[in-house]
């Protein structure tokens, strides 16, 4: 059985179906492009996933449990991790405090006090930074760190508690070429024991991390497959030459 199964999700803003009977199907250790026109359902799709908002009808199936109206942080609990597109990192506190407090808010402080030393705490804490090349800023304030570093800090910290499934929304939004390409190599190596959907609006940096991808037009599925086989889509083709 898949990781994640979402089995005919509509979600309706009043007269509007941003989703229409949506069915995407990730296995765990693969990476899972969404792409799209504007509008056309990606960060709803996310948002349902995340518990951000739950489906109007449909199911969400998660390792084996179905979540489609849990909240987000027992959603949390059981493996699923989220970076959306709006920074979140707490600029007063150090790159450290804010990874710490990643991990410590996942885990609940009641069972930090009972079973987790402080000393393994900073193991996994410097292990998340170094993972992303900001094991030399651990004391700096989160704000000091470039846009790109922030990012890269968020994405630490969504992984540090060991999720199975990363959610990410549009990672790349406003960095430089060059910090694109670093996230592409800092990503790859998470699939190990890691998941991952992802919205993002550069194609490029999307075909060359994901093994998969799903293409959604108007709320509704147009395609899933292999990056060559999405691209090899005339529809595909048809939409991103006529509206992207
Ligand atoms: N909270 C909301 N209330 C009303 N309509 C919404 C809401 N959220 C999204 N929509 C509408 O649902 C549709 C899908 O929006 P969504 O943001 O999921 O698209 P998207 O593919 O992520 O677009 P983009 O690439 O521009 O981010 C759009 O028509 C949008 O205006």
């Amino acid at each position: 059985m898949a990781l994640l199964q979402v089995s005919g999700v509509t979600k309706t803003y009043g007269p509007l179906k941003a989703l229409d009977g949506v069915d995407l199907e990730v296995e765990a250790g693969s990476f899972h492009g969404l792409i799209g026109p504007n509008g056309s359902g990606k960060s709803t799709l996310l948002k349902a996933i995340a518990g951000a908002h739950f489906p109007t009808t449909g199911r969400i199936l998660f390792d084996g449990g179905d979540i489609t109206t849990m909240p987000p942080y027992q959603r949390a609990r059981r493996g699923l991790s989220l970076k959306f597109q709006i920074t979140s990192v707490l600029t007063e506190l150090s790159v450290y405090d804010n990874v710490l407090l990643a991990l410590q808010a996942t885990e609940g402080y009641g069972a930090l006090f009972r079973s987790r030393s402080r000393a393994r705490l900073d193991g996994e804490v410097m292990a998340a930074l170094e993972r992303f090349r900001l094991a030399g800023r651990a004391d700096d304030l989160a704000g000091e760190l470039s846009h790109g570093e922030q990012q890269w800090l968020e994405i630490a910290m969504a992984l540090a508690p060991r999720p199975k499934l990363l959610l990410l929304d549009e990672p790349t939004g406003g960095m430089s070429p060059e910090e694109r390409r670093v996230t592409g190599e800092l990503l790859a190596p998470i699939r190990r024991h890691c998941a991952l959907v992802i919205v993002e609006h550069d194609l490029d940096f999307i075909k060359n991390i994901c093994d998969r991808l799903t293409m959604l037009d108007q709320g509704r599925v147009l395609g899933t497959g292999s990056v060559a086989e999405i691209e090899g889509d005339a529809r595909v083709q048809e939409i991103y030459t006529r509206r992207v």
